[in-house]
């Protein structure tokens, strides 16, 4: 059986990308474009971002995560050390992220390499995160294969023992990632699939190049 999905088909007319209107810098854009997504009650999760790393095997792989912070310097996720990304950045610390925001016809490409936060940063979040997450990450030996259900569920019972009326520490596999980015890619869709698509690659600290990209 084919199963047909010839008639999704949107038309890309919301907004433009022009180069006389966009800043130098790249993060001043991206800080744009999230806030303004922002002021669109209707989106949920526009923190949601896939991070795409190359595994041991030499294939890349890609999963969705969220965004926790960024600044001048990078974008920070938090996960688990020893989960397949984990392992995959150790390896091999290039990565690039992807970001789709649907509603604004908009989606954000970043090259660039991932470093572990610091020791206090990383505790700093874990301790602003709910108790229930916080055991899930002690539950969680991420991304290995386990039995069942409940095998889970009964290792959050015993934790949930162990913690009772005790500050839960951070678990030392677990914590953020700084990506440091050395390419952006901005792309606004555009009627008749000729979207705009701008580049920045990265000179040196300060100064980035800015390219038009062929849609
Ligand atoms: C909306 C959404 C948000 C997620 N956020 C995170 C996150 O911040 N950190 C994380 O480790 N996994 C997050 N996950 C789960 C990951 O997609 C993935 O399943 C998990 O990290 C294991 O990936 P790995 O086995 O490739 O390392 C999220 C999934 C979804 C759908
Ligand atoms: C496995 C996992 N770890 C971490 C996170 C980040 O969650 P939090 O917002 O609790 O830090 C998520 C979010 O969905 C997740 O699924």
């Amino acid at each position: 059986m084919k199963n047909r999905l010839h008639d999704y088909r949107k038309l890309y007319e919301k907004h433009q990308l022009l180069e006389e209107e966009i800043p130098t810098d790249p993060f001043e854009l991206f800080h744009y474009w999230i806030k303004e997504t922002e002021t669109n009650k209707e989106v949920e999760e526009i923190n949601t971002m896939t991070v795409s790393t190359v595994g041991l095997d030499g294939f890349p792989r890609s999963r969705v995560v969220l965004l926790k912070e960024y600044d001048r310097e990078g974008f920070v996720f938090y996960t688990n050390y020893l989960s397949e990304k984990g392992k995959s950045i150790e390896n091999n610390p290039k990565v690039s992220l992807t970001f789709f925001w649907p509603a604004s016809e908009r989606q954000v490409l970043i090259k660039g390499i991932a470093r572990k936060v610091s020791d206090a940063e990383s505790d700093e979040y874990f301790q602003s995160r709910p108790r229930g997450s916080q055991l899930g990450a002690w539950a969680s030996n991420q991304s290995s294969v386990i039995p069942s259900r409940e095998f889970l569920q009964k290792k959050l019972d015993l934790l949930e023992k162990e913690y009772e009326n005790k500050p839960i520490p951070r678990p030392s596999h677990w914590g953020g990632y700084k990506v440091i980015p050395s390419e952006f890619e901005f792309w606004q869709g555009r009627p008749n699939r000729l979207h705009d698509r701008i580049s920045y690659s990265r000179e040196n600290e300060l100064e980035w190049k800015i390219d038009r990209l062929a849609p």
